[in-house]
């Protein structure tokens, strides 16, 4: 099995310059599900770094009856609606990418919102995160028919319960278990973890070599899940915006940490103003 490291400079869609002439329409528009009660922060972590890695539009929806709140006030630009609301078709065919599960809860509201939207959307990107992957491996549901091009980023113990292995059985091959999932699922597999692996529809893999222990807190999976939807959404092809969030997410997590921000007492939080930072860096610099 051949594999490949992450490197930015094989990743030069990332690092494009904007044309002057240009508006957000351009930056495609994503839609975020997740967020069930206690949970809203995963939610917002993922969009917030949906709209700082540069997405043009960011549609968040909760898996609530209503709304928690109607503003995010540290991120006003995105507009909050109910996942149900989301996935009505005025909106639905507005929206190019989409990222479900971060803080999404298992009840049956949300698995009954989870099979609304895969059956719903169609011929999108979805990415699949945190819950909506443990909807799926509790319920057995079967991807394989989807219309979707489907990314799937579990983490070991998400890559176990998918898979019915243990960790353990995960972790001692890595790869193995990327490719397994990528065809079990039919999908694009990111599994997080220290060396984080893509895994291609081909099984092209590969790895990467930065971030730092860090990004070992709560909520960094869920800036991971958001940054790689944005990136799908600005048109940036899959074989890029995959690798691409990895790098500059694990880029972020260097940066804070050269500047005194980490390792210890990281937060997700500070993740996509750095990440943008590096970006807009490697762009304009
Ligand atoms: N602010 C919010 O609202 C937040 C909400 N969040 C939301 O919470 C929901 C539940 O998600 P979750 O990931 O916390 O729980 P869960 O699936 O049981 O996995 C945890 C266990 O998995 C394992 N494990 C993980 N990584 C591993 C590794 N690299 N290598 C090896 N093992 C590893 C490890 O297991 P252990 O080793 O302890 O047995 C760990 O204890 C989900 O929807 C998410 O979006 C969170 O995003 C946080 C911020
Ligand atoms: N030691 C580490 N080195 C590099 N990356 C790490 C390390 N620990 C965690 N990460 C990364 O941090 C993120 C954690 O995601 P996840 O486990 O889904 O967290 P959460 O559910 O809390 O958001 C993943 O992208 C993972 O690869």
């Amino acid at each position: 099995m051949i594999t490949n490291d992450i490197e930015i400079r094989n990743l030069t869609e990332l690092l494009k310059k904007r044309n002057l002439n240009t508006h957000k329409g351009d930056y495609g528009t994503i839609g975020i599900i997740g967020g069930s009660n206690g949970m809203e922060g995963s939610l917002l972590l993922a969009a917030r770094a949906a709209i700082k890695i540069g997405a043009g539009k960011v549609l968040v929806g909760f898996t609530q009856n209503t709304t928690p709140f109607n503003i995010d006030f540290m991120q006003p630009e995105l507009m909050l609606r109910t996942a149900y609301n989301l996935l009505k078709v005025d909106d639905i065919t507005r929206i190019h990418t989409w990222v479900i599960g971060c803080g999404m809860g298992k009840n049956h509201q949300s698995i009954n919102i989870l099979n609304k939207a895969i059956n719903k959307i169609n011929n999108q990107f979805i990415v699949l995160d945190a819950d909506a992957l443990n909807i799926i491996a509790q319920n057995n549901l079967n991807l394989q028919e989807s219309t979707n091009t489907l990314i799937i980023t579990p983490h070991p113990k998400e890559a176990a319960r998918l898979l019915k292995c243990t960790t353990l059985e995960i972790q001692s091959n890595r790869i193995q278990a990327a490719i397994e999932l990528t065809k079990k699922y039919n999908s694009w597999t990111i599994l997080k973890g220290y060396r984080t692996i893509v895994c291609s529809p081909e099984n092209k893999i590969l790895v990467s070599k930065n971030g730092n222990p860090g990004l070992a807190s709560a909520g960094t999976g869920d800036v991971l899940a958001g940054m790689i939807g944005s990136l799908l959404t600005q048109s940036i092809s899959i074989e890029q915006a995959l690798p691409g969030a990895v790098w500059l997410h694990g880029a972020a997590a260097e940066y804070l940490a050269n500047n005194n921000n980490g390792p210890i007492g990281m937060t997700a939080s500070e993740l996509p103003e750095a990440a943008r930072k590096i970006r807009n860096q490697l762009c304009y610099n």
